[in-house]
């Protein structure tokens, strides 16, 4: 049986095929292992991320089936780093295209570890239900207690000399730290980001985004993502910039979200807390990898 995404026609062979897809540049590698189960080390997932060595990408998809009924697929996201973590919005669009388009279907089901995902294939964007954010200081999680997590207290710096900062922090299916910020471009992001990422504050570390408010409507980010570094965009960021702007009533519920890779349009909904974000899907090519990637696992 052959599947057919767009002229992905995944052959019956050995070889393990892979389409090159991004979300305003946020960019990943997709295997689809539902006719072939993929067991991947750490090792194989860095190869395949390494930009140099490898094929190059932010985040490692691998497409398999859900064992539960009426879901279209399971989703499994790997950080560059090599690690796996359980949500990935622009991967989530990419992914809901893919299958729509395979299955000829508008609005897809997609199994993450982080919860079921409902995407809508709209023409040239997808509409994904992130579903609710996670808002109590052990569900981020944090290392200490904070009855308000629309601002907790982060000592960061020299230990004579430490500098107080108060990010709103959010979980969106993976944990966000949020600093406000007046000029998003007078900050050092590279330098700050690892060390804020690896805070003892954040026991599974933190995605860290610096956001510049720009009106009610309209935001303005750069991230720094766990596992992966800067990126041209970070959907799961945009999702949690939006529910902490609105809970710091910052913004109104409907904001565009301005990424270096481009725009996002976010709600969060009054009615029943549901994140709604949507944005582009880019399929960008096609490959195969080398087969001596995985001889090592046979060994
Ligand atoms: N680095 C993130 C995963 C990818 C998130 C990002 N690529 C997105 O679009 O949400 C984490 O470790 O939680």
């Amino acid at each position: 049986m052959q599947i057919l995404i767009k002229g992905w026609v995944k052959p019956m062979t050995d070889a393990v095929q892979y389409l090159k897809m991004n979300g305003l540049g946020n960019d990943f590698v997709v295997l689809d292992a539902r006719q072939k189960p993929l067991k991947l080390s750490h090792d194989q997932v860095r190869w395949i991320a390494d930009r140099e060595q490898g094929i190059g990408c932010d985040q490692l998809i691998v497409l398999e089936y859900s064992p539960l009924d009426g879901v279209d697929v399971f989703m499994r996201i790997y950080n560059a780093e090599g690690g796996e973590v359980d949500a990935c919005g622009n991967a989530t669009r990419c992914v809901g295209y893919l299958v729509a388009e395979e299955l000829g279907k508008k609005a897809v089901t997609i199994h993450t570890n982080a919860g079921l995902l409902n995407a809508e294939l709209n023409g040239d964007v997808v509409s994904v239900d992130m579903g609710t954010p996670r808002l109590e200081w052990d569900q981020i999680p944090l290392a200490e207690e904070f009855e308000d997590t629309t601002g907790i207290e982060l000592q960061i710096g020299p230990i004579d000399a430490p500098v107080l900062h108060t990010p709103s922090v959010v979980n969106v299916g993976n944990p966000h730290a949020i600093f406000w910020v007046k000029d998003l471009d007078a900050h050092d992001l590279e330098r700050f980001g690892p060390m804020l990422e690896h805070h003892p504050m954040f026991p599974e570390r933190a995605n860290i985004s610096l956001a510049q408010v720009l009106d009610r409507d309209h935001i303005k980010i750069r991230v720094w993502e766990r596992g992966a570094g800067l990126t041209q965009a970070c959907g799961t960021a945009a999702c949690a910039v939006a529910v902490a702007a609105v809970r710091k009533d910052l913004t109104d519920r409907e904001v565009t979200i301005s990424l270096p890779g481009g725009d996002l349009q976010l709600e969060w909904r009054a009615s029943d807390h549901h994140i709604i974000m949507t944005g582009p899907y880019e399929l960008d090519g096609e490959g195969t990898l080398p087969a001596e990637l995985f001889e090592e696992s046979a060994a």
